[in-house]
């Protein structure tokens, strides 16, 4: 071994060394003077459009110098990195999927203290390049998100495995990546699974209404215009649910508050159509899938996609689905902070690398944001705490512990959803079906904040469970507008028994599941029903709905019976379907 060791360090060590300067070198001439580095450049741009802002935001000459100096030295990385592909053989053993603003920066850095333990291998003077891929966000185009042997560039080359493994003699060596950008895409997991289906995955969350703020003031200090009115400003417009929810547009910001269901005239939250089949659609991308091309601008620019980040349940679960429950850990931002070394050496552990080759060391919070003492308007903030309660109550119950983020307290922390599992062999993942726990929802149960809610006579509504219908006395209230096509998407023929502790989380999951046909006064007789707005009447693909037992036409549009009457605790939810619309990329080209 010793003599293995040491050939190893007398020739292959000078020849890595050689290889390593003649791939540094041609990845000058092309930067310099070859049109690829123009096209990854303009990648790099299309991928994350705002750093063409940034530049903006410097002046002139300062915006130029940088914009040579970072665009120069991005190209050359990646073409060394290119260059020497055939020595980096590693993808990731664990990720740190996200969320954004939830200390991703901060922990990847305690990481890579560990001896063991590489990020990746992208811009070195970077806080974000060092640590973050963005790979799968398509930095390297919109076609090359899911290929193997490119990811590969991203990470080091096996000099670190050798280095760490051989001659620090630390234990196995491991890279992963701490892209927070990833957990948001909900297409993401599928692709990670695919390429590496033995992975871990930290999920890191915090509070989701400090986690919006905090990146609004990130991308603000960075020189970004935002397009949209700071969340320091007051809210306009809150209406209460009653007879004014006729006149209600489409697209606002709703959240069940109390026993009203409340929405805002507020632009900030207007949710258009386009933006919400855009976000579904995302559920639905293949693994081999080119990304949409508007997907950068659509993520970045909306503060819609910016919410539906704190959205963590449906997309948390994307990841129960795809990975095995026992790959997956879960970091609270309140833990991390408070007991920072604490929770270091449990991901440690947890990703199997060795302590005592780790001293911890306090570092400075990375990605810390210049609030300059501003703070969200209390109108927005309990708003956005409001609309986010639901999300946050599903969370729980997929983790089965209370959070404890202040605005959340009082939530149910039953564990009970995430059962079925994911076809495995979908994702081109080895692991076995039968070791996965996924979430049993759909693909793309999103909550559906923007509903135009009307008042509707109780023929919308049969029950199911138990005998009868609605008790007499229940006012119905529909949601028929607009008939979004991917509201009813997804659950074609599952079934699942969902636990609801109270009637009212069940208007919270109708949100969620699409559009609603349910009490305005929650009771222990609720029910829900989803409709299913332009699928066609006698088409065979209504299977779902004949086999719940139930289906009705009315006003057009086919209903499907979701579930039926709660008794306080249990609401057996069968979910049918009709077809799943075409066009699920509205908004996005
Ligand atoms: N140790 C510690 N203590 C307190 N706060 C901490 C710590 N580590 C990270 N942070 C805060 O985490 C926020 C940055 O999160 P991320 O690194 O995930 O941001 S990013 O998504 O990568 O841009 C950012 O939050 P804000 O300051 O509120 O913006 C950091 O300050």
């Amino acid at each position: 071994m010793l003599l293995y060791n040491l050939l190893l360090l007398l020739v292959g060590l000078p020849v890595l060394i050689l290889y390593w300067l003649v791939a540094h070198l041609l990845a000058w001439i092309i930067t310099f003077t070859v049109i690829p580095s123009r096209l990854l450049s303009r990648k790099l741009n299309w991928a994350c459009p705002f750093i063409p802002q940034i530049w903006l935001h410097m002046g002139h000459f300062r915006g130029t110098a940088t914009r040579i100096g970072f665009e120069a030295s991005y190209c050359i990385n990646f073409f060394t990195r290119l260059f020497t592909l055939p020595i980096r053989t590693g993808l990731p053993s664990f990720y740190i999927v996200g969320f954004p603003k939830c200390g991703t920066t901060s922990l990847a850095e305690h990481l890579k203290r560990h001896p063991a333990l590489s990020g990746t291998a992208g811009l070195p003077y970077h806080e974000a390049l060092s640590k973050e891929s963005h790979f799968f966000e398509g930095v390297l185009g919109p076609k090359h998100a899911h290929q193997g042997w490119l990811y590969r560039t991203f990470f080091p080359t096996l000099i670190s495995k050798w280095w760490a493994e051989k001659v620090l003699g630390v234990g196995k060596w491991m890279c992963f990546d701490a892209c927070p950008v990833h957990a948001c895409l909900p297409y993401v997991a599928k692709r990670m699974a695919k390429l590496t289906p033995e992975a871990k995955i930290i999920v890191m969350l915090r509070n989701p209404v400090q986690g919006l703020f905090s990146a609004e003031i990130m991308f603000r200090d960075m020189g970004i215009k935002l397009p949209w009115k700071s969340l320091t400003e007051e809210l306009t417009h809150e209406r209460s649910l009653g007879a004014s929810l006729t006149s209600g547009g489409p697209g606002r910001l709703s959240y069940i508050n109390g026993d009203d269901l409340t929405m805002f005239d507020d632009p900030r939250f207007d949710v258009r159509d386009e933006a919400v089949s855009a976000w579904q659609s995302l559920y639905k991308l293949e693994v081999e899938e080119d990304l949409p091309y508007s997907l950068p601008e659509f993520f970045y620019f909306h503060l819609y996609s910016h919410m539906k980040c704190g959205e963590y349940a449906p997309l948390i679960e994307q990841y129960y689905k795809y990975f095995p429950p026992e790959n997956i850990m879960v970091v609270n931002f309140s833990d991390f902070i408070l007991k920072t070394e604490l929770v270091v050496k449990e991901v440690l552990h947890f990703v199997g690398a060795d302590s005592q080759h780790f001293t911890y060391q306090t570092l400075h919070a990375g990605m810390k944001g210049n609030y300059h003492g501003l703070v969200m308007h209390p109108t927005v903030a309990s708003a956005l705490t409001a609309h986010y309660r639901p999300s946050v109550e599903r969370l729980q119950q997929i983790l089965g512990k209370d959070l404890g983020w202040e605005g959340f307290e009082g939530l149910s922390v039953t564990k009970t959803i995430p059962q079925p599992h994911r076809n495995a062999s979908e994702a081109g993942s080895s692991n076995s079906a039968s070791t996965h726990q996924t979430a049993g929802l759909p693909d793309d149960t999103l909550p559906r904040p923007d509903q135009r809610l009307q008042q509707k006579g109780s023929q919308l509504f049969r029950s199911q469970k138990g005998s009868g219908a609605l008790p007499p006395e229940e006012t119905l209230v529909t949601v028929e507008e607009p008939p979004l096509q991917a509201g009813c998407h997804p659950l074609l023929g599952q079934s699942a028994i969902v636990n609801y502790p109270t009637p009212h989380s069940i208007l919270q999951a109708a949100g969620q599941y699409g559009h609603l046909v349910t009490s305005a006064t929650p009771s222990p007789h609720l029910a829900l029903q989803l409709i299913c707005p332009d699928a066609p009447v006698d088409s065979d693909e209504d299977a779902g709905c004949e086999a719940a037992g139930d289906r009705s036409v009315v006003a057009g549009t086919e209903q499907c019976i979701v579930s039926a009457a709660t008794q306080e605790k249990d609401v057996a939810v069968t979910t049918a379907w009709g077809s799943p619309h075409s066009n699920m990329t509205a908004g996005m080209d």
